[in-house]
């Protein structure tokens, strides 16, 4: 096994080049991951998936360094001892509509080598009873909930208790209470082992996540830990009882009020930023902010 540079991160990202065609889509990206939970927010097309794809070693960047656990996924016998040690659950996970839950988890053990039929079935079991799908076992795959499947998503990932989990939008589609118990599952995962998320939802990142990098373009513009991403906006936000003049970035909140981002309204009070303020804040400004 080759020793790369000085850190003991379970991930370790160096320079990553990847394009599609003409378009660049991370560009000398690089990062350190430890134990923890970490969240990855950014707008469409911001280069997460492919950073996550990378990680999962389902894509190769076209430069740069990649080194999971000390191993380099580049080398396929490394690659290999790679992928017995994550969790992937990807933004378009295929179904086999026609499998079972049971035999849809089971079907991926299989493919992770979980040898011994009696020790895989446990283990499918367990990762059911993890994501509340125990009941569900027996229902096939295409009479599944939305929410349903993207908990079987999440339990497919969980097989073989990886140290490493790459969740792709993994609350999406969940309900509120479905997504309170998923961010304890992760919370508690994250005690141990090394998470890495993606997300559109600013209080997944704010519930779960110790740290929490904003991609814009391919690049890192905030890495820091969610009350640092909030800071951003510090002296920033505001309400009031009519609506600003615009152009600036206002929304009509659950009271009735106006929250704006920027400069103060006529009649404005100031209100303590939160996460999505200051990720709002930061990608309108697309400065880049360490916290
Ligand atoms: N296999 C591919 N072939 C061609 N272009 C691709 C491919 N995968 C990604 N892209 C392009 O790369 C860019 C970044 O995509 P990526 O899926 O990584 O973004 P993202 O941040 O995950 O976005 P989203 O929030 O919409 O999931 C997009 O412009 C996308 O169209």
């Amino acid at each position: 096994m080759e020793k790369h540079g000085l850190t003991d991160a379970a991930v370790s990202v160096r320079d990553v080049n990847r394009r599609f065609g003409r378009k660049t889509v991370l560009e000398r990206f690089s990062v350190e991951l430890g134990r923890g939970v970490t969240g990855l927010l950014g707008p469409n097309g911001a280069g997460k998936t492919t950073l996550l794809r990378i990680l999962a070693t389902t894509l190769a960047p076209d430069a740069g360094e990649v080194r999971t656990f000390g191993l380099d996924p580049s080398d396929p016998a490394q690659r290999t001892e790679v992928r017995r040690r994550l969790g992937y659950l990807p933004q378009d996970p295929g179904y086999y509509p026609h499998f079972t839950a049971f035999e849809l988890v089971e079907y991926v053990a299989i493919l992770k080598e979980l040898t011994g039929r009696r020790e895989r079935h446990r283990e499918v079991r367990r990762v059911l009873a993890e994501t509340d799908l125990s009941g569900a076992a027996k229902t096939k795959v295409r009479k599944l909930s939305g929410g349903m499947r993207q908990r079987l998503a999440l339990a497919q990932a969980l097989l073989g208790d990886p140290a490493l989990l790459i969740l792709d939008e993994p609350t999406v589609g969940l309900d509120p209470e479905q997504r309170m118990r998923f961010r304890a599952l992760v919370s508690r995962l994250g005690e141990s082992r090394t998470v890495l998320l993606s997300t559109h939802q600013t209080e997944d990142v704010a519930a779960l996540c110790e740290r929490v990098i904003v991609m814009r373009e391919g690049r890192a513009v905030f890495d820091g830990t969610p009350s640092g991403l909030a800071s951003v906006a510090s002296g920033q936000v505001w309400l009031s009882e009519s609506a600003p003049p615009a152009p600036v970035l206002f929304w009509r909140t659950s009271d009735g009020r106006y929250r704006t981002l920027g400069a103060a309204p006529p009649g404005g009070l100031s209100a303590d930023p939160g996460v999505e303020d200051g990720y709002l804040l930061l990608l309108g400004n697309a400065a880049e902010v360490s916290a």
